[in-house]
């Protein structure tokens, strides 16, 4: 096993710098609320680099969809489809419906691609009658997908798209919209009770699909909801990352599905420059934290933490030292988090600690960067083990479709050295160390990443990392 000393980059070294240093015109690209956080990424050379998962030869007007559909994402500005756009929509549209797992990084249009194929099964005369399931393990990313759809739909008259989470169905009308996006165990309730009619729901998308089929969580759920649904029902897979062990279990799920899928090594964002800390002890990880403040807040940050209770603890601290931060987690009230997670989104708060209820999909283009304050592990007690999936997912938080950011990973012991590193392993990467005793050096190589997305003339793009 290689260790992360055999991965630090040398201390001279610039911090590779993304392909994606070039500039993205900003249009604001979704309904979410969203911040003005000025990122440049020229995503018009991004999209023309064979390498990059945003690379496409296609036009959206080329995929066959409905004019209001186009209209939709010219309004959203979207010029040209991602790779996973182009490759996976054509099979995923055509008749007879077939159906799909697909795999690509983090924040490359996956939610584009499944929403359009959800909108392009509706029959937008029965707007009322629901038509296509789309499932998400958050709240917090069910909502999301809502605006999404409601945003590339918005100029189909007819379109209704509700959201199946705790608190937002009627209990009295019920689920009445054509498009539904929820969370499977309020999807379930709701269909036991008889408040969502899914007879004539054509096609079932399930986002985060490797850990919605995880039989250690989400997976039973996702199992009955298949199981009340029509048979001939269209089902799409989608993840960034697909492990071996769930992915027979998905070909099982959604049987002779197209697949599309990615190499480990292909798995990481070039645009996300990947740094660990090295931390004297684990009581010295606070102070460091505190340290990076004034580096979190040159755009947005996500704090990633193992527990509600740390999560909870470190705001406490943060504040009483005169930090502004929030913090989200699954104790909270669904409405509490609504709010939070859209103060984070316009900007009105630029860091917030969390737990993993927020390491997968959630998509705010101003966070550059993500700290993981505790290595995400998985199993418990004594058959704890590093868990590469949710690090991928947790970093992909920043990086978005183009941009660049930073994660910083926070080691103090042995064990958490070790956990990187396998982690580090796992996808072929190496991790640029910082130092708490030179902090001179961290925020250069932070803000020479953080602050490259406003683009260089004399930019040559650097090879992988
Ligand atoms: N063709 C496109 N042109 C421009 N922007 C796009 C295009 N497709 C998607 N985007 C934008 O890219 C961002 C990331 O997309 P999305 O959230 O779908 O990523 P994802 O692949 O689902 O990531 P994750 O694995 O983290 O869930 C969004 O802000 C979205 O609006």
């Amino acid at each position: 096993m290689a260790d992360l000393a055999s991965r630090i980059t040398k201390p001279d070294e610039a911090p590779p710098v993304a392909a994606a240093e070039a500039l993205i015109d900003e249009g604001k690209s979704h309904g979410l609320v969203d911040s003005n956080y000025d990122v440049e990424v020229k995503l018009s050379d991004l999209q023309s680099d064979v390498d990059s998962p945003l690379y496409s030869v296609t036009s959206f007007e080329q995929l066959g969809l409905s004019k209001q559909i186009n209209d939709g994402l010219l309004a959203m500005n979207f010029k040209k489809p991602s790779k996973i756009q182009e490759k996976a929509l054509p099979l995923m549209v055509s008749n007879p419906p077939r159906n799909m797992i697909a795999q690509s990084q983090s924040g490359t249009g996956k939610t584009a691609a499944f929403v359009l194929t959800a909108l392009s099964r509706v029959d937008f005369s029965k707007p009322e009658q629901p038509q296509a399931l789309i499932l998400a393990p958050s709240r917090e990313l069910a909502r999301q997908i809502q605006a999404v759809v409601g945003m590339i739909g918005q100029f189909c008259k007819e379109l209704i798209v509700e959201a199946a989470i705790p608190g937002a169905v009627s209990r009295e009308l019920g689920v009445r919209a054509s498009v539904v996006v929820g969370t499977p165990g309020t999807v379930m309730d709701l269909i036991k009770r008889r408040q969502f009619d899914v007879s004539q729901l054509k096609v079932l998308v399930i986002d985060e699909a490797d850990n919605m089929l995880d039989q250690q969580g989400l997976g039973e759920q996702c199992a009955r909801v298949k199981g009340m649904l029509p048979k001939s029902i269209q089902i799409l897979l989608f993840s960034a990352t697909f492990p071996e062990k769930v992915m027979a279990y998905a070909e099982r799920y959604a049987p002779n599905a197209n697949q599309i899928k990615l190499q480990q090594q292909e798995l990481t964002v070039k645009g996300i420059s990947q740094m660990y800390m090295d931390c004297p002890d684990e009581q010295k990880k606070y102070d460091v934290l505190c340290q990076l403040y004034g580096l979190m807040t040159i755009g947005s940050s996500v704090i990633f933490v193992r527990t509600r209770e740390s999560a909870n603890e470190i705001q406490r601290r943060m504040e009483a030292d005169g930090h502004k931060v929030s913090v989200l987690h699954g104790a909270h009230e669904g409405a509490n988090r609504d709010t939070l997670l859209d103060d984070f989104r316009s900007g009105r708060s630029k860091v917030l600690i969390t737990t993993n209820v927020l390491a997968r999909g959630i998509d705010v283009s101003s966070v550059s960067m993500v700290i993981n304050y505790d290595i995400p592990m998985k199993g418990v007690g004594r058959d704890q083990e590093p868990d590469p999936e949710t690090y991928l997912h947790r970093i992909g938080r920043t990086g978005r479709f183009g941009r660049v950011g930073v994660s910083i990973s926070f080691v103090y012991d042995q064990k958490s050295f070790q956990a990187l590193s396998q982690i580090a392993e796992h996808y072929d990467i190496d991790l640029i160390q910082l130092s708490p005793d030179d902090w001179d050096m961290t925020e250069k190589k932070v803000q020479d990443v953080i602050k490259s997305s406003r683009a260089k003339p004399d930019y040559v793009p650097s090879a992988q990392h």
